[in-house]
């Protein structure tokens, strides 16, 4: 019996590798559920191929002509982020890739997780904005989360087998992005273009500007200690510019364990898609020999000021993180579209920290009306 798969996002950077891997096992997986954003073109030849049993656009504006496209191959479909969470109740299927971009995975997710589906989780602001509650209800249900992000697939790799007590440190590797080399001086003048040319990795564009703003590696910090249960002092970041080691975990007799490979991200898919087993690789192996250095050095927060955002919402806890989050998404989308500076989206998310209200234990609806004050108190701010 294969294997029936969710894909939210599926016509994203992970969504479509993850439909890579779906094709290369057709024994093993079957997509039943399709959901994106509003790439409705895409959609429909992914629903074409893939024959899921339903095919979900968030954007309603889209949905005649994904109904029309694939109504007369007996495809169900339905619109709005309200379907794409409802369908998380549906029986048809057991393992769902949360694949959508920002603040947009987590009421699916949560959704998911009431309804004890196996997650496949590739969506880390899901953690960031609300990782306490998130893990106190998978504690309660049937579900589990396999980590996607590489480094976090790396650590869980690294930890399987182990005995959780005797880690005394996660070691999570950063790029260092397209900037690592630069000065604070000239960073302030960079250009979209400039932040979304990552050295190593090719990912959508949100999490490539998170990664040269090196915010990408503090919500992997919030990611780490949710996933792991792991205390905040014990993880930290190590620059590795290669990208070739994932992330390493030391234990308390002095022995550090690494997963490497190269960068692509098909491997986390694969193996979080085949609850955590080894399934053969059509892609190129690791090749060590053809990197004469493997090099590691300390991040600098001074360059890169969204590093000290994790500590800092490791520490007030309660609605920081997401408060952070919402206020990046509307920074980057703005530094996108070149109405604010690379520099100003540190500054968005700090000014969004004096400004919006700190709750120290948020509900769900806390996070929610959190989320929604912080992205419209940031719209405006930068319109001014
Ligand atoms: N790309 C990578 O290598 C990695 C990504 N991640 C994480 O994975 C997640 C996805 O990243 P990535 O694939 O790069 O992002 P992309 O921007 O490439 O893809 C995002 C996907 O989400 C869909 N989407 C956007 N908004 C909504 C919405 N409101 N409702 C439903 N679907 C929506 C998009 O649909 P459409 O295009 O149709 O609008 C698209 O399918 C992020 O959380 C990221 O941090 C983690 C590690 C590595
Ligand atoms: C592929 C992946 O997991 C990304 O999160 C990646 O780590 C981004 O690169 P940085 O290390 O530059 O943030
Ligand atoms: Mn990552």
């Amino acid at each position: 019996m294969p294997h029936n798969i969710a894909v939210l996002g599926s016509t994203g950077s992970i969504g479509t590798q993850t439909l890579d891997i779906i094709s290369q096992f057709p024994d093993r997986f079957r997509a039943v559920v399709l959901a994106a954003g509003s790439n409705v073109d895409m959609l429909i030849r992914q629903a074409t191929k893939h024959r899921p049993a339903i095919a979900i656009i968030a954007d309603e504006r889209k949905y005649s002509a994904l109904k029309e496209a694939l109504s007369p191959l007996g495809i169900e479909t339905a619109c709005g982020e309200q379907a794409l969470a409802d369908a998380m109740e549906r029986p048809d299927f057991d393992t769902v890739v949360t694949a959508t971009v920002g603040y947009s995975g987590l009421l699916p997710t949560i959704r998911a997780i009431k309804a004890g589906k196996q997650i496949a989780l590739a969506n880390k602001e899901t953690l960031v904005v609300a990782g306490e509650l998130v893990t106190r209800m998978l504690r309660d249900s049937a579900s589990e989360v396999i980590p996607v992000d590489s480094e976090h697939s790396a650590i869980y790799q690294c930890l399987k087998g182990e005995d959780t007590a005797t880690v005394k440190k996660l070691i999570i590797t950063a790029s260092g992005g397209p900037f690592r080399t630069w000065t604070r001086e000239e960073t302030a003048r960079v250009t979209a273009a400039q932040a979304l040319n990552h050295p190593r990795w090719h990912m959508g564009a949100k999490i490539t500007i998170d990664s040269a703003t090196m915010l990408n590696k503090a919500f992997e910090i919030i990611e780490a200690r949710w996933l792991f249960d792991v205390a905040p002092e014990k993880i930290e970041a190590v620059v590795h510019p290669q990208s070739i080691v994932h992330s390493m975990v030391e234990f308390v007799d002095g022995a550090v364990k690494a997963q490497l490979g190269i960068p692509d991200m098909h491997l986390p898919i694969r193996y979080a898609l085949g609850d955590a087993s080894r399934l053969p690789s059509e892609e190129r192996p690791l090749s060590l020999s053809d990197y004469t250095s493997l090099t590691f050095e300390k991040p600098d927060a001074e360059k890169f000021p969204c590093l000290t955002l994790a500590p800092r919402a490791l520490t007030d806890g309660g609605n920081t993180a997401c408060i952070i989050n919402a206020a990046n998404e509307v920074a980057v989308a703005a530094f996108l579209r070149g109405a604010i500076s690379f520099h100003g989206i540190y500054d968005t998310i700090t000014d969004a920290l004096d400004r919006i209200s700190f709750i120290p234990t948020p509900t769900l609806d806390d996070y929610v009306a959190t989320h929604h004050a912080t992205i419209e108190y940031c719209k405006r701010k930068i319109e001014q």
